[in-house]
């Protein structure tokens, strides 16, 4: 790899061809940073999805272990997207195909740099990323860390490719699970949030139709309102409630049922399963060693 590549130059190779790593792409194609000629995907056997992934987005895709082994090794950033209780074998089989002027990038909750590193035995540098589901229409939200081995180059090329597909905040590792907790889990509390805000309005007498329209644009308006107006979110809260009004009703009947300890331990739950999930894969000395992916 040369100093001057391009995302649109780099080979791109997704080892994992699921929710999260499809997201990343479409991301990456739709802002045309990145070139499908140059996007290799890659799973276990679920040949439907691949051919799905080579129809929708015109990328190369497939789970057969001589081209896996043919776009791993032609690869200049190689991006982990199995789950983590498929790391320790597909690591096995990934670690003889991968050399050191490749850039490594894993979106895998909780698995550590060390971990990753140790589990590889191959000196190769190593982002950490936490992405969401947003990263799908643009709108992701992805926390980043970087091993010591990862040049200023891949840094700028990591943080193309996840801006490409929304923000990026470089944290330091450590704070990585609370981040999953706050960000990677982060949709699908706002997801349960509006199912239960549409549940609700149709308890009340709405129409599924008018109760599921009126949560999305009140969740989008809000969302917008944190964004464009810059204001705290306690403030625009404190414009909506009037002094003795609906919404100090509703607010105090939340606090009741504390809402904001509901969602701290939401986050901390989060946080801590997925620091449990990385600290369960093993690593085995003997890891088998020229075996297809
Ligand atoms: N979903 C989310 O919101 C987020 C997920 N993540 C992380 O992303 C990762 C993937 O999650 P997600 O996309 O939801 O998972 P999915 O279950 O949707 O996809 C997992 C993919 O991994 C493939 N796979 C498993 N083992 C191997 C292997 N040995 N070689 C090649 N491919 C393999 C599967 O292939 P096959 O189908 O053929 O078995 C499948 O394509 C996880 O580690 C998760 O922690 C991070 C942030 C957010
Ligand atoms: O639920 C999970 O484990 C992954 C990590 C964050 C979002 N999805």
């Amino acid at each position: 790899m040369t100093l001057s590549i391009t995302l649109s130059q780099a080979k791109i190779a997704f080892v994992g061809a699921g929710s999260m790593a499809e997201a990343i792409v479409r991301g990456l194609i739709q802002t045309e940073v990145a070139n499908p000629q140059h996007i290799y995907m890659m799973n276990r056997a679920n040949q439907d999805r691949l051919a799905f992934l080579r129809s929708e987005y015109g990328l190369h895709a497939s789970c057969d272990p001589a081209t896996k082994e043919a776009y791993l090794r032609e690869a200049d950033v190689v991006v982990l997207c199995m789950k983590p209780k498929d790391v320790e074998s597909a690591f096995a089989e990934l670690q003889p195909m991968l050399h050191e002027k490749q850039l490594l990038i894993s979106v895998i909750a909780g698995l550590s740099i060390e971990k990753a590193e140790r589990l590889l035995q191959v000196g190769l540098p190593i982002v950490r990323t936490m992405p969401n589901t947003s990263s799908t229409i643009g709108l992701g939200a992805t926390g980043m860390s970087f091993s010591s081995k990862v040049n200023d180059t891949f840094k700028q090329l990591a943080i193309q490719m996840f801006e490409a597909v929304g923000t990026v905040t470089i944290i330091e590792e450590d704070k990585l699970e609370v981040l999953t907790g706050v960000s990677g889990s982060g949709p699908a509390y706002v997801y349960y949030f509006m199912e239960a805000l549409i549940k609700a309005g149709i308890e009340g007498g709405l129409t599924e139709e008018d109760a599921r329209q009126l949560t999305l644009q009140t969740v989008l308006g809000a969302a917008h309102m944190v964004k464009i107006t810059k204001e705290d979110p306690a403030e625009l809260r404190r414009k909506v409630t009037s002094p003795n009004g609906a919404t100090q009703a509703s607010i105090e009947a939340l606090d009741r049922f504390k809402f904001t300890e509901a969602v701290a331990q939401a986050v901390f739950h989060s946080a801590a399963r997925a620091k449990e999930m990385g600290e369960q894969i093993a690593v085995s000395t003997s890891s088998p060693v020229g075996k297809s992916v």
